[in-house]
C-alpha cells in the first residue's frame, strides 16, 4: 500500500479547511475551527491501487515564522497551495510559499524528484469581486512547474475531488520516477564497481 502525504497551505481564510473537508466528506460547512492543526486520514483506491492518504491542514499561526515550513517540506510528498481569488494579498502569500518550496536548497536537500505542487485559486463563486486574474494564477503555476486550477469549495464538490485526485496522481508519478532513478543509480554504481575491480582482477 502506498502512503501519500499532502500538505494544504496558504494564507489565512483562503479556504484550506473548506477544501479539505469538502474532499473528505463532500460537504461544505461554512465555518471551520481554525485554532488547531489537523492531519486527516483517508483510504482510497486509485487506478487499482490501495492508498493511505494523509492530509495536513495547518491552523493559521501568525506568530510562526511565515515561510519556515521546514517540517512541512520534509513531511509532505505533495502540496496544495491555496489563495483566494478575491484577495490579492493571499496570492502574494501563495507565491512566497511556492518560491520557498522551489528554492534550490529545499528541493535538493532530500528530493530525487521535485515535489508535486498544485496551485488553487479558491472562491471562484466570488468572481464579481475578483482581484487575481485566472491568467496570473496560471502564469505563476507554469513558471514554477506547478499544476493550476480555479474552483469554489463552496459550490463545486466534483471539481474539488478532481483537484485532489490530480495532485495524488502527480505524487504517484513522482514515486515511480524516484524508484526508476534509484534503481538506475544503483545499476550504474554496480557497473562502475565492476569496471574498476573487474579490470584490475584481469590484469593481475
Ligand atoms: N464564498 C466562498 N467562501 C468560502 C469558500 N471556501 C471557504 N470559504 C469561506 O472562507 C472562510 C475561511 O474558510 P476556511 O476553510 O476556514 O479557511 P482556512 O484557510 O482553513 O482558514 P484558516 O485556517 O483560519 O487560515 C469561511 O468563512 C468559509 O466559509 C468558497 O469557495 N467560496
Amino acid at each position: 500500500m502506498n502512503d501519500v502525504k499532502l500538505a494544504v497551505l496558504g494564507g489565512e481564510g483562503t479556504g484550506k479547511s473548506a477544501l479539505t473537508v469538502r474532499f473528505l466528506t463532500k460537504r461544505f460547512i461554512g465555518e471551520y475551527a481554525s485554532n488547531f492543526e489537523s492531519i486527516y486520514n483517508k483510504h482510497l483506491c486509485l487506478e487499482g491501487k490501495q492508498l493511505n492518504l494523509e492530509i495536513y491542514d495547518p491552523c493559521s499561526q501568525p506568530q510562526k515564522a511565515k515561510f519556515s515550513l521546514t517540517s512541512e517540506l520534509h513531511w509532505a510528498d505533495g502540496f496544495v497551495i491555496v489563495y483566494d481569488i478575491s484577495d490579492r494579498s493571499s496570492f502574494a502569500f501563495a507565491k512566497a510559499l511556492i518560491y520557498r518550496i522551489r528554492e534550490p536548497q529545499t528541493s535538493h536537500c532530500k528530493r530525487v524528484v521535485e515535489s508535486a505542487v498544485l496551485l488553487v485559486g479558491n472562491k471562484q463563486d466570488l468572481c464579481h469581486v475578483r482581484e487575481v486574474g485566472w491568467k496570473e494564477g496560471q502564469k505563476l503555476a507554469l513558471d514554477n512547474r506547478c499544476q493550476f486550477c480555479e474552483l469554489s469549495a463552496a459550490e463545486q464538490s466534483l471539481e474539488v475531488e478532481m483537484m485532489f485526485i490530480r495532485i495524488i496522481k502527480d505524487v504517484l508519478t513522482n514515486f515511480k520516477l524516484k524508484e526508476k532513478r534509484r534503481s538506475s543509480g544503483s545499476r550504474s554504481m554496480a557497473k562502475l564497481i565492476n569496471n574498476v575491480f573487474g579490470k584490475r582482477r584481469k590484469s593481475v
